[in-house]
């Protein structure tokens, strides 16, 4: 459904490449978890899947059209078939749960419906079905500011579950959870997407829960894909690549930045 061909991105707001040449295919209703240290990409791997900036270079296509090569207006309505939860959902404080959670179904709406939506929501027991696996049952009519972080995360995620996406991304969905709680998320994020045919590219710190729940693990390093297979094909070697640190730039990627000679009267 969705296919990068050699891409190289920013991050959000940023001018100079974070992914270098990355080509990922990603299918109708496959689950894909995304693994690499901290500020190896994953975020902007995400971003790029979601439309959010075009790449620098390479070639995205997403059934079968390029969005970037298209009007605004067609890559909008492109862009309604995909539903991502960042890491920190930017909820407005004052919203009721209910409305929070049914927000992320305005793109699909009139604007007649989507003001009755934000103003006293008809469609209240479709948020409570996506809020009751996530735990969060008894919150849907409390303000958004009166939540804990782990339930403010599990209400970015219920708005996955609501927006009739057929592509989810979820960045980092653990991040503020006990691990108790991770995993029963994670399973009820897997489990639904299958239900409804919907593809999944979760990017998580967590390597055992990836490795446990994903059929598929993409892991970058440095913005590069250094690994795309089933979690039984990750060995000791590769995750003591991955998470080494930054700082010692793999061979094939050195070096990036050349050593500047220091004048002569500056050595002494
Ligand atoms: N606005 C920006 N301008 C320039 N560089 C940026 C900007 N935002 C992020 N970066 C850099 O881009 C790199 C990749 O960031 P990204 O958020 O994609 O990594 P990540 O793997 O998701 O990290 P984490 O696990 O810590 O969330 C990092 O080195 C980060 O410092």
């Amino acid at each position: 459904m969705i296919s990068l061909s050699g891409i190289d991105a920013a991050a959000l707001g940023g001018t100079s490449a974070v992914l270098r040449g990355v080509s990922l295919d990603v299918a109708a209703g496959e689950a894909v978890a995304v693994i690499g240290a901290s500020g190896a990409g994953k975020t902007t791997l995400l971003n790029q899947l979601a439309l959010m900036q075009a790449p620098l270079a390479g070639r995205l296509v997403l059934d079968g059209a390029e969005p970037w090569a298209q009007p605004r207006r067609e890559r909008q309505r492109l862009r309604a078939g995909i539903a991502l939860a960042p890491q920190q959902p930017p909820l407005p404080p004052r919203q009721r749960v209910a409305v929070a959670v049914l927000a992320a179904r305005l793109p699909q709406m009139s604007l007649v419906r989507s003001l009755r939506t934000l103003w006293s929501p008809p469609d209240a027991p479709l948020a409570l079905a996506a809020l009751t696996p996530l735990g969060l049952a008894d919150k849907l009519w409390l303000r958004v500011d009166r939540l804990s972080g782990g339930e403010r995360q599990r209400v970015g995620l219920a708005r996955l579950l609501v927006a009739d996406a057929r592509l989810w991304l979820a960045d980092e969905p653990l991040a503020a959870l006990d691990p108790t709680r991770a995993g029963t998320v994670l399973a009820v994020l897997r489990q639904q997407a299958a239900e409804r045919g919907a593809s999944l590219v979760c990017s998580l710190h967590q390597v055992d829960l990836a490795l446990k729940h994903f059929p598929r693990v993409v892991a970058l390093r440095a913005g590069r894909v250094v690994f795309d297979g089933p979690p039984g094909a990750i060995d000791e070697d590769l995750l003591e690549e991955l998470y080494r640190s930054q700082d010692e730039a793999p061979p094939e990627l050195a070096p990036l930045v050349q050593p500047v000679p220091l004048p002569q009267a500056m050595c002494r």
